[in-house]
């Protein structure tokens, strides 16, 4: 039996804590989410310009993986997905888990760990990238990379805020949080979540905005600044250092 992705791909970490670690990236459909967009898109085959074109006036940014997560995808069977790993790596690796909101789909997060580990391939440890407003699978491992939605999304913060699922995180032995900063309101935003949840410096990374390689360069100036001022860590994004536009990398 199948399980449908929309994307399966051999790369490096690009962002947080495993930044630079061989990966392979299981990339899911759906989100909870719409970040940049005033009303939810219907599942098809869109551009991502068209989508960014939408950005509602209430958003900093727009979701740069909708075109993605929104996609038909593919079917592929998990044993598919396990000779894929095992043909393209004989040393160590993570699996990471993305989207959109993979623990959405949790249960194909199982099924896949679970086919993995019987065939006795032995990542690194699995990451699961969540914007944190869901449930998570409690299994140490397990490591979590939680980007929790600021205002320059959009979305009212009752939707991308859940404090039981927050303090739920808090409790797990890999957990790590990521936000996306634009400016320095994004900063102070971020940094009074984390005094509200008891969120430590120590397991947080600043990650600049940025669609292309110039951007990310330029951006990242200011958030370094922001993480030796707030003594948090930052996160590079790899994937668009090396690759800049491109997607699936
Ligand atoms: N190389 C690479 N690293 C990543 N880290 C998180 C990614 C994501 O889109 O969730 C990602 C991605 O798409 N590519
Ligand atoms: S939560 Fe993440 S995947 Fe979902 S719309 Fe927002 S940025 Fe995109
Ligand atoms: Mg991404």
């Amino acid at each position: 039996m199948g399980i449908r992705l929309v994307d399966l791909f051999y790369s490096i970490q690009g962002e947080g804590r495993y930044a630079g670690k061989p990966a392979f990236f299981i990339r899911f459909p759906e989100c909870n989410l719409f970040c940049g967009l005033e009303k939810p898109l219907k599942p098809g085959n869109y551009d991502q310009e068209y989508i960014n074109n939408l950005k509602s006036v209430n958003a900093g940014w727009v979701c740069d993986t909708m075109a993605q997560w929104l996609s038909n995808g593919f079917e592929i069977d998990i044993n598919d997905i396990v000779d894929y790993i095992s043909r393209l790596s004989s040393g160590s690796y993570n699996i990471v888990f993305t989207g959109g909101e993979p623990l959405i789909n949790r249960s194909n997060i199982l099924k896949i760990i679970d086919a993995v580990n019987s065939k006795n391939l032995k990542p690194y440890i699995y990451e699961i990238e969540t914007n944190g407003t869901m449930e998570p699978i409690e299994d140490d491992s397990i490591s979590y990379n939680i980007s929790l939605k600021l205002s320059g999304s959009g979305m009212k913060r009752s939707k991308r805020i859940n404090s039981n699922i927050i303090r739920k995180f808090l409790l797990l032995k890999n957990t790590w949080w990521k936000f996306v900063i634009s400016n320095r309101n994004d900063a102070m935003e971020a940094i009074e979540i984390m005094d509200e949840y008891g969120i430590k410096r120590d397991s947080v990374y600043f990650m600049p905005a940025a669609f292309s390689r110039d951007e990310l360069v330029k951006n990242s100036v200011e958030v370094i600044e922001m993480c030796k001022e707030f003594g948090v860590n930052y996160s590079p994004r790899l994937q668009i250092f090396i690759y800049d536009k491109y997607v699936g990398v």
